[in-house]
């Protein structure tokens, strides 16, 4: 295939790959067809009844001939009201329609993918997608589409009838419309390129705005506002001149598309009225045949229009499908296990040979893991910053396939767990904790949206949340402001322990806060994870001398490997890495 055949067959795929949106809607799509092709012909018919008040004239016939000749003309004017008022409602909703299902498409394919996707996407640019590419693809739905058929029913429709009318004449004016569509074509193809660039200038923009606006604290406690807003209108005006030069391509596009369809259909009609001098034709045909070339003429410009803009959203579903033929590096297994229904005591994991890089950076962040854990045990891991404690948690979520080696719950490869399934055993309090825009009933109601408001209070009282949640004005209901911005470091811990405590998990994965917390907020806690531990299997990130003097065994990683394993006397007898450890980083070592 020439690279312009593999262009066109990818274009043919961008709208294919729609149809499977609008096939839910055959019965709609039947009736906007129908009124479709019923507003077109009713269109047609109009000329004819002009020629036949033309060539008739008034004074030789009956009244019961002029009278005909009006209701038909209204007949035609009546259906082409109806007919376009039902195309106009039923082809909108259509657009409406699909772009929500599209919309809500592309939502539930981002959340499913792995966090290796977000690595690489920006969340602006995906909002950017959800709302501006979806609203460019209803344009095509909801209006280009049905206007391309309309039109394109109606320069078929136009032209046979000028035929009919004079072959001559419609000869002469095919002619000249040949040398009309070849300039559109390439215009065309040029606006489309402009609209892509356009359109990904337009979600950087939103890129930038979205980031910028989720680290407000961070930009103003740098003083940074001004740099923001330059950078921020310098992207917005990128956007702008990239609009404007498909904007001044579009207009070329249209210019040229009626200038030269206006100049054909006068040279021909210049010829038509030598030709009724000569009595080759009645003065009615010529009406007749002007009035198809002007509907033939307009039918052009208008496709020209929509050629633009489905360029435009061939552009913008393309971006779209892109994003929807990602799969997540993360997949179900195709036969999962089930876990037994007596699943939430604690369970015991087998790490075998365990191997992982990230896919950006091919260096090993954890090399030959092997560690078995048992049920109901309570391990900590500590390491110096970068050693890939972090990254075993991953792993053991399955955020990430690693490159070798396997990870085991009760004997069973998580990999056979279905996702769902395998993050429900799993209850994680990390560090970075995400409190959503609602109340606190509902923030620790995320840990398992079917608990009952006992169920979340009686988990809130074992994670000291009841202890400043009551206190708040409104209690339970209280708007806990937009990423909990309203609660202290330690709140929102206990919070996020009061979370996984209401999931009741049967593993327990700990990100200890490096972030040093009052006294009395520390002890509450760790209080409450203590609470949290019990009858569970725990590995706790440990950053405190009292959580690791309180594990059952202490895993010490370096450089991605396991260097040493014991309890923390026998450790600190040992004088490796641990006891160094110990004496620079416990805080209260
Ligand atoms: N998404 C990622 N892509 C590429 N490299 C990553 C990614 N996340 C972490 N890393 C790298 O992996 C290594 C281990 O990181 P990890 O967060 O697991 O360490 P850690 O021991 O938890 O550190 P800390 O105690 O500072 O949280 C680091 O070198 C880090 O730069």
């Amino acid at each position: 295939m020439t690279e312009k055949e593999i262009q066109n067959s990818k274009k043919l795929n961008s709208i294919k790959s729609f149809l499977p949106f609008l096939r839910p809607y055959k019965k709609q799509l039947i009736i906007a067809a129908t009124s479709l092709i019923l507003a077109a012909s009713a269109t047609l018919v109009v000329p004819l009844c002009f020629r036949k008040i033309i060539d008739l004239g008034f004074s030789d016939i009956s009244h019961e001939q002029i009278n005909l000749t009006f209701i038909n003309l209204f007949a035609a004017a009546f259906v082409l009201a109806f007919a376009s008022a039902l195309r106009y409602y039923i082809v909108s909703w259509l657009g409406e329609r699909v772009t929500c299902d599209i919309r809500k498409a592309v939502y539930s394919h981002i959340i499913l993918q792995s966090p290796e996707f977000f690595e690489t996407q920006q969340s602006g640019e995906l909002l950017s997608r959800i709302n501006n590419d979806t609203s460019i693809v209803q344009i095509l739905i909801g209006t280009s589409i049905s206007m391309a058929v309309r039109n394109l029913f109606l320069l078929l429709g136009g032209m046979t009838m000028m035929f009919i009318t004079s072959i001559k004449l419609s000869l002469l004016i095919l002619a000249t419309l040949l040398l009309t569509v070849v300039p559109i074509m390439v215009m065309g193809k040029k606006v489309r390129k402009l609209s892509r660039n356009s359109q990904d200038k337009i979600a950087l923009a939103s890129a930038i705005a979205g980031e910028k606006i989720n680290a407000i604290l961070t930009v103003q406690s740098f003083a940074n506002e001004q740099k923001e807003i330059r950078a921020f209108n310098t992207s917005v005006e990128a956007s702008f001149l990239a609009s404007k030069i498909r904007s001044a391509a579009r207009g070329k596009l249209t210019f040229v598309a009626i200038l030269l369809g206006f100049t054909s259909i006068i040279t021909v009609l210049w010829l038509g009225a030598y030709a009724v001098s000569n009595q080759e034709m009645s003065g009615g045909e010529l009406t007749q045949f002007f009035l198809y070339a002007v509907i033939v003429a307009g039918s052009i410009a208008a496709l020209s229009e929509v050629l633009g803009d489905s360029q435009r959203a061939i552009g913008a579903g393309d971006r779209l499908l892109e994003l929807l033929s990602i799969e997540s590096q993360v997949q179900n297994p195709k036969e999962p296990f089930i876990p037994p229904s007596s699943a939430n005591k604690a369970i015991s994991i087998n790490i075998q040979g365990l191997s992982f890089h990230y896919q950006s950076i091919p260096t090993n962040v954890l090399t030959d893991i092997s560690l078995n854990i048992q049920a109901g045990e309570k391990i900590a891991i500590v390491g110096p910053s970068g050693s890939g404690k972090t990254t075993l948690f991953k792993l053991i979520q399955r955020f990430y396939d690693p490159q070798s080696g396997s990870i085991s719950f009760d004997g069973v490869d998580i990999k056979n767990y279905k996702l769902d399934d395998l993050r429900k055993l799993i209850g994680v309090v990390p560090q970075d904790i995400s409190i959503f825009s609602e109340n606190a009933l509902e923030n620790i109601r995320y840990g398992d949206e079917n608990a009952s408001d006992q169920d979340v209070i009686k988990a809130s009282k074992i994670a000291f949340v009841d202890e400043f949640v009551s206190k708040l004005p409104d209690g339970y209901s209280t708007f806990l402001g937009d990423r909990g911005v309203r609660l202290s470091g330690g709140q929102k811990q206990r919070i996020a322990i009061a979370r996984a405590l209401l999931k009741n998990p049967p593993l327990l994965l700990l990100d200890e806060a490096t972030s040093s917390l009052d006294a009395e907020s520390e002890r509450l806690v760790q209080q409450a994870l203590e609470e949290a531990m019990k009858g569970r299997t725990t590995i706790v990130i440990a950053h405190r001398l009292a959580t690791v003097k309180k594990a059952d065994r202490i895993v010490v990683m370096e450089n991605g490997r396991i260097v040493e394993i014991g309890t923390h006397s026998s450790l600190v007898n040992n004088e490796g890495l641990y006891s160094h450890l110990a004496k620079l980083q416990f805080t209260d070592a």
